[in-house]
């Protein structure tokens, strides 16, 4: 079952379509790694999906209901998410803050003991938010969000400012969700690097277009490997090759090759040799998860 599903979602801001026909499909269960470069348009479609900006066009189904006006609250009774840098209380302490979220959401008032503790914020509760490091607020948000133990969870750029340790624990903290508790987790990023130690689904949208939505593991499988070949001839090595039925194509210098088995590697070099073809280089190669993003969205990818 899908947890979330577009169809043909759409946002219009004044000529620009900045979210472009977009299906989206949220397996249960998954930790859905939402990606793109910035200003694709991920924000404005977690927006659409929470329903705080409204579509153009388009449907949206989260939890098997539609979005709509009668089925928003019920809808999102069971729905925890960060957007953008949550706002707090800063003469309050984490506690406090979490205690008017609790009261607003009608949910036990165990839930907060048991949040400060998933987020590891339980030493820092009695402690001002003012006095808070960002790491410590981006986790107190993340309590807040956790605090009704939603059936799914909407993270829109998490790590956003976070430091590199700060950044590893979100990250753990993210992926032991849908063990730990059955959740879902859509988590949004711009960085590929993150995406791919933290979900096991992806979608990839570009200039508000979904270029990219699959497993993890199939977005490996682009990674193809192949064989790169130069020669003192490429033209000549080129036509002798096809007379061996193995086509390739050029490449900054190289005969890129399906990869092939050893012995058939070792023929073809010798045939090359037997006709006075010098082999310069000849390397296995595979297309980096890198590349790959770059293919799909035309943007070089941060790491
Ligand atoms: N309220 C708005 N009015 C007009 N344009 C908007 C509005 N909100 C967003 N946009 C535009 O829509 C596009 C997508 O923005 P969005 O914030 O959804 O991207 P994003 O992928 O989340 O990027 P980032 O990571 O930079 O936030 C951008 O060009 C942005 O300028």
């Amino acid at each position: 079952m899908n947890i979330i599903e577009t169809h043909d979602l759409c946002k219009q801001y004044g000529n620009a379509l900045r979210v472009a026909h977009l299906e989206l499909s949220v397996p249960e269960g998954s930790v859905y790694g939402f990606l793109g470069p910035n200003g694709a348009g991920k924000s404005t479609t977690l927006k659409m999906i929470l329903g705080l900006v409204r579509p153009t066009a388009g449907s949206i189904r989260v939890l098997g209901r539609q979005m709509n006006r009668a089925n928003r609250l019920t809808v999102l009774r069971q729905v925890g998410s960060l957007i953008e840098s949550p706002s707090y209380y800063g003469h309050l302490t984490g506690e406090e803050n979490l205690r008017i979220v609790q009261t607003l959401r009608g949910v036990p008032e165990k839930n907060i003991r048991e949040v400060l503790q998933i987020v590891r914020l339980d030493g820092q509760r009695g402690k001002k938010v003012a006095h808070y490091s960002l790491g410590m607020k981006q986790r107190l948000g993340l309590a807040a969000a956790l605090l009704g133990y939603p059936k799914l969870l909407i993270l829109d750029e998490p790590t956003n400012g976070l430091d590199p340790a700060g950044i590893q624990e979100m990250r753990e903290l993210i992926c032991s969700l849908p063990g730990r508790f059955g959740m879902t987790v859509v988590v949004s990023s711009h960085l590929l690097s993150e995406i791919d130690q933290m979900a096991d689904h992806v979608a990839i949208i570009r200039e508000g277009e979904l270029v990219f939505q699959d497993s993890l593991e199939a977005l490996h499988g682009h990674s193809s490997h192949h064989l790169a070949l130069r020669t003192s001839n490429n033209t000549v090595a080129r036509s002798l090759l096809a007379e061996q039925s193995v086509t390739c194509r050029e490449e900054e210098g190289y005969l890129i090759l399906p990869i092939l088995p050893d012995e058939t590697a070792a023929r073809l070099t010798r045939f090359l040799a037997e006709n006075r073809l010098g082999v310069v280089r000849l390397e296995e190669r595979q297309k980096s998860l890198e590349d790959i993003f770059l293919e799909l969205t035309g943007r070089a990818v941060s790491l």
